[in-house]
């Protein structure tokens, strides 16, 4: 069983709830393989950070909840201090991204244009559903650790980024499907129909991050024709939590990069060290996947109990970074994730190789 798992880092330093799961899944005849990343930690069935490789079956649990959750990615091509002279001007543009975006449990009061949902099940009432929500949840950010983030790249652009999914959409089809098996065979009623649903939700939640991305680039000042020519030369946008079918099996990322060879990706660390672009070096070993973020350390409980808001708001302003900083989003502080350095020591090299890394100027949060 242990032959087929390849961890990127030490076994014995995981938690051991997650332990336990990465060894349940193991254990599973149709799991070919499981790679495990550096943020890997404790999950729903499949720990996050895990990457199971399975034979002619599908698994709702496996991709979880917040289906086809990911990040985007814009580099604007224009330097940091061509658009924002003063402090001041950043908290603006702040401020005017809160109004256009809704973020937490916000949706938009005016709905947007997008492809009605026919559910491949042919269930009317999972339909009515997500319709009900799909058109009015379209670029919006949602609550926890989902982000908007304006920063600064090495060589002083401006660049955007946004960690988001397919809102309540994923959700409800995630959660419809679980209840039919943890396992569906791929040429089976259910396994078919949630392929297809999943992929409505994995396409939804590319097009989620991609208008609010347009949003955020106009906001900032920038033309259609601008925002075009940015996002058709720099545009990365890719979900972390998937099953793709390969002629190996079917590859499930809960939590996990996907990095095929000369693939851009997004490594985001925490609010205040903000995110590096990599590109994949296609290592099957590890199931040409990595880390999709640094990783909690605490819990979003033991976080709120642990970590001082006085030090959470000194290492802020001392980054200099226009964000909400307040006990609302204490368990996002910096201390509540794992240390970063040692997240890309872990994989670089292996699975990846790093190209740019981008600071934070402003960190929008719901
Ligand atoms: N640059 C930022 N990175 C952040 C922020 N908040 C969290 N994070 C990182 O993102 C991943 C996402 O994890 P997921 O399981 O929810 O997809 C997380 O592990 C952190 O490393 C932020 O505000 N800015
Ligand atoms: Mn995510």
């Amino acid at each position: 069983m242990t032959e087929k798992i390849k961890s990127l880092i030490q076994l014995d330093s995981i938690e051991p709830e997650a332990l336990k799961q990465i060894y349940d899944v193991a254990s599973l005849d149709i799991v070919k393989k499981l790679a495990i990343m550096p943020d890997v930690h404790t999950g729903y069935d499949l720990c996050i950070g895990g990457v199971a490789l399975v034979e002619e079956h599908i698994s709702p649990s496996f991709v979880g909840y917040d289906i086809g959750c990911g990040m985007c990615f814009v580099d604007t091509g224009i330097k940091a201090e061509e658009i924002f002279k003063t402090k001041k001007d950043r908290e603006e543009i702040a401020k005017e991204i809160y109004k256009e975006i809704p973020v937490g449990k916000n949706i938009r009061k005016k709905p947007l244009d997008y492809e009605k949902f026919h559910s491949a099940s042919g269930d009317s009432s999972l339909e009515k559903k997500v319709n009900d929500k799909l058109f009015h949840s379209l670029g919006t950010l949602g609550s926890g650790n989902h982000f908007i983030e304006i920063g600064k790249n090495l060589e002083g652009n401006v660049c955007v980024t946004i960690h988001s999914g397919s809102r309540n959409i994923g959700h409800t089809i995630a959660s419809y499907y679980m209840k039919k098996g943890r396992f569906l065979p791929l040429d089976s009623f259910w396994g078919k129909a949630y392929l297809e649903d999943m992929n409505f939700a994995l396409d939804y939640a590319l097009e989620n991050r991609l208008t609010m991305m347009k949003i955020v680039l106009k906001v900032l000042g920038f033309t259609e024709k601008e925002i075009d020519r940015i996002i058709r030369k720099t545009l990365i946008n890719e979900n972390h939590n998937h099953a793709v079918l390969t002629d190996e099996g079917v590859l499930h990322r809960k939590g996990a990069t996907p990095a095929e060879e000369g693939q851009k990706g997004i490594i985001p660390a925490n609010m205040r060290d903000g995110v590096y672009i990599t590109v994949g070096l296609g290592n099957t070993e590890f199931l040409s996947s990595a880390s999709h973020g640094a990783g909690r350390v605490l819990s979003r409980r033991k976080a709120k109990e642990l970590i001082d808001i006085k030090e959470f708001k000194k290492v802020m302003e001392m980054a200099d970074i226009v964000a909400k900083v307040d006990n609302s989003t204490l368990d996002e502080a910096p201390f509540a994730y794992k240390d970063i350095n040692q997240v890309i020591k872990a994989q670089e090299g292996v699975v990846i190789k790093i190209v740019d890394q981008v600071r934070p100027l402003i960190n929008i949060k719901g």
